[in-house]
């Protein structure tokens, strides 16, 4: 890029993004000096379970709302209309199903890792294949989120980019392996804060510059941005209201359902009722993350939609494009470049930060403690801390190899998402609603599920058949100097015919890849399971199941539930469901009557000290 165009910052700006490294390292050192001092694992990976719902739910939004969806989701806007928006219909059933079917499950076993779920309902064999696809999952993940910011950054104002990379990933490794759990939450807490505020001013100084509300709003429908309900069916589609909306969920639920860095945080709240309060307050904030970066886009578009860019990006990429807008917009009013750079840079830190957390949890509960049962608690926190520490400098590597692909990176991160969470999910609801399905079941599942996911994947990649249809624009902008073909292709609607056979499932939109999965997992994993004999229901270990069948008859009318339902015991577990599930009682909506006496047995395992205390009537 030509120097001479390059954004500067002024004193102010470099302040402000130092305030915000020193506070999260703060934030790290306080709750390494005060509580318990991180003596123990509970404390260390679990914040000793005693988090309010506050904390936790803006941590909830911060772990997944990484510089990827800052910068992509504009991005996204900006190239192909508001269409993304309608992901805000997915954010309802992926959040209240987390809220009142896994979290109900997961919280009343009392487990410290997601995984713990899979041994206790399966066997050891699928709780390690849960935990190496998740640690695959986010090791790939982290590596896009610790690269995105720097990359954007170094193209627009030419900041170091690997001494940015190795910044971030080194004050992240810091606060989060002295600082434990409590550390990540309260960081986030205030990172979340700084993300929205830089986000807001954009939007706000953009606005004007643009020339206000009613010219902005007319710059878009001319440029044809503002995208109506697209009810088309086809699953090859990249964004409809089918494969946003619905597909969507299936990307939420793995997310926010069964995602270690979530589940943790549910874990760690001090009741079941504040881990179901804190999901539903993600809902709003979400709502508003999601707002704030589709305007961005919008604002973006009224103010570039008729200019000529050339020479002022070297990066053919949209994503650096966003950074470049927001710098030309914030020039000249100090301290507001600095505070975006700090908005980018606390949404990725707070996403590296429970990636590092929720990965030295399950290492150490999933795969070291098991082996090594004898273990001192002060030993295994000690592991704990370098476990952090060490996938802080994993990460750096990851982003050197997210810096050789080449995509958008929301799309990245979302095919991630649905390619290695989509089989995960699929796994916890084998077990969770099918309590035929058996072990052997579930890995086969488990590993039909990433294959499809990655055939599906890697072949979309090689074919390179993404049907990216790009909206015809009424003003023409060129973005690049020496490759005007994208500027081309804009002007005219991308005819594809429509691709068939093999060709046609590559081109699967990658928003169906989790729901895909997903169900690859539970088919394979039922049939595998009734071939090589099905779990008996009384074999299978109580609170381990969701009576899906059961809940679903709540909902009928009183004489109907009672001709379906034989056995009407109340169940006093029922009692500590929440006011939704109230409605349950007297019937029996609970679990199978084995269960019952089936607890008396597992007083040992401390894991599931809470549901037998409940059920022993
Ligand atoms: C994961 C969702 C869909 C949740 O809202 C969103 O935050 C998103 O698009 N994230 C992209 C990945 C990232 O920001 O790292
Ligand atoms: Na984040």
């Amino acid at each position: 890029m030509d120097p001479s165009r390059q954004k500067h910052f002024s004193v102010v700006d470099y302040v402000i993004f130092a305030v915000l490294l020193a506070a999260s390292a703060g934030i790290g050192l306080y709750y390494a000096l005060s509580g318990g001092r991180q003596r123990t694992t509970q404390e260390f990976l679990l914040a000793d379970r005693s988090m309010r719902c506050l904390p936790v739910s803006l941590s909830l939004i911060a772990s997944f709302q990484s510089a990827v969806a800052i910068i992509g989701v504009p991005a996204e806007i900006y190239t192909h209309g508001t269409q993304y928006w309608f992901m805000g219909c997915a954010y309802v059933l992926g959040l209240l199903i987390p809220a009142h079917v896994f979290i109900p499950v997961l919280y009343r076993l009392r487990l410290s890792s997601a995984y713990q779920y899979l041994e206790l309902r399966f066997s050891k064999a699928v709780r390690v294949c849960g935990t190496l696809t998740f640690i695959f999952q986010m090791v790939v993940y982290m590596g896009v989120c610790v690269y995105t910011p720097a990359f954007a950054l170094n193209a627009v104002t030419g900041f170091e980019l690997w001494g940015t990379v190795l910044v971030t990933g080194l004050v992240c490794t810091l606060y989060t392996t002295v600082g434990g759990l409590k550390a990540v939450i309260w960081t986030d807490v205030f990172q979340t804060a700084v993300m929205f505020a830089g986000q807001l001013a954009v939007i706000v100084v953009g606005v004007q510059r643009a020339g206000g509300v009613s010219e902005v709003w007319r710059k878009v429908l001319e440029g044809n941005r503002i995208s109506g309900l697209d009810l088309n069916p086809d699953p090859t589609e990249r964004h409809t209201f089918w494969t946003l909306g619905v597909g969507g969920v299936f990307l939420m639920l793995s997310l926010y359902g069964v995602n270690q860095a979530q589940v943790q945080r549910y874990l760690s709240s001090r009741t079941e009722r504040d881990a179901v309060r804190s999901c539903y307050m993600v809902f709003p904030s979400l709502q508003l993350a999601l707002a704030l970066s589709c305007i961005m886009g919008l604002v973006m578009f009224a103010q570039y939609c008729g200019e000529d860019h050339a020479d002022k990006l070297k990066s053919s990429s949209r994503d650096a494009m966003v950074i470049y807008f927001v710098m030309d917009m914030l020039q000249g009013l100090p301290g507001l470049p600095g505070l975006f750079v700090a908005c980018l840079f606390s949404a990725a830190l707070s996403t590296i930060s429970s990636a590092f957390n929720s990965l030295a949890t399950v290492t150490m509960e999933d795969l070291i403690k098991p082996q090594f049962p004898s273990m001192s608690e002060a030993r295994a926190t000690l592991v704990s801390k370098a476990l952090a520490s060490s996938y802080g400098l994993l990460c750096l590597a990851m982003a050197y190899l997210t810096h050789l692909m080449g995509d958008s990176v929301l799309q990245v991160a979302l095919k991630i998402f649905g390619m290695v969470g989509g089989p995960i999910l699929g796994v916890f609801c084998l077990g969770m609603f099918f309590p035929c399905a058996n072990s052997t079941g579930a890995v086969t599942g488990l590993g039909a599920g990433l294959l499809m996911a990655f055939w599906v994947g890697i072949g979309s990649i090689v074919t390179r058949s993404s049907k990216t249809e790009l909206l015809a624009p009424s003003c023409h902008f060129v973005l690049e100097s020496e490759n005007t073909t994208s500027a081309l292709q804009t002007t005219f609607r991308n005819i594809t015919s429509r691709p068939s056979g093999l060709r046609r499932f590559y081109s699967l939109s990658y928003m169906w890849y989790s729901g895909f999965s997903c169900f690859t997992v539970i088919l394979t994993g039922l049939i595998i399971s009734f071939l090589t004999g099905p779990m008996k229901e009384e074999d299978v270990t109580p609170g381990t199941i969701y009576p899906l069948g059961e809940k679903l008859l709540c909902f009928l009318p009183e004489c109907v539930q009672k001709k379906l339902c034989c056995v009407t015991q109340p169940l006093s577990e029922e009692e500590r469901l929440p006011p939704q599930h109230k409605d349950c009682n007297g019937l029996s909506c609970g679990h199978p009557p084995s269960s019952q006496e089936e607890t008396e047995g597992l007083s040992s395992q401390p894991c599931c000290h809470n549901v037998e205390q409940e059920t022993a009537v």
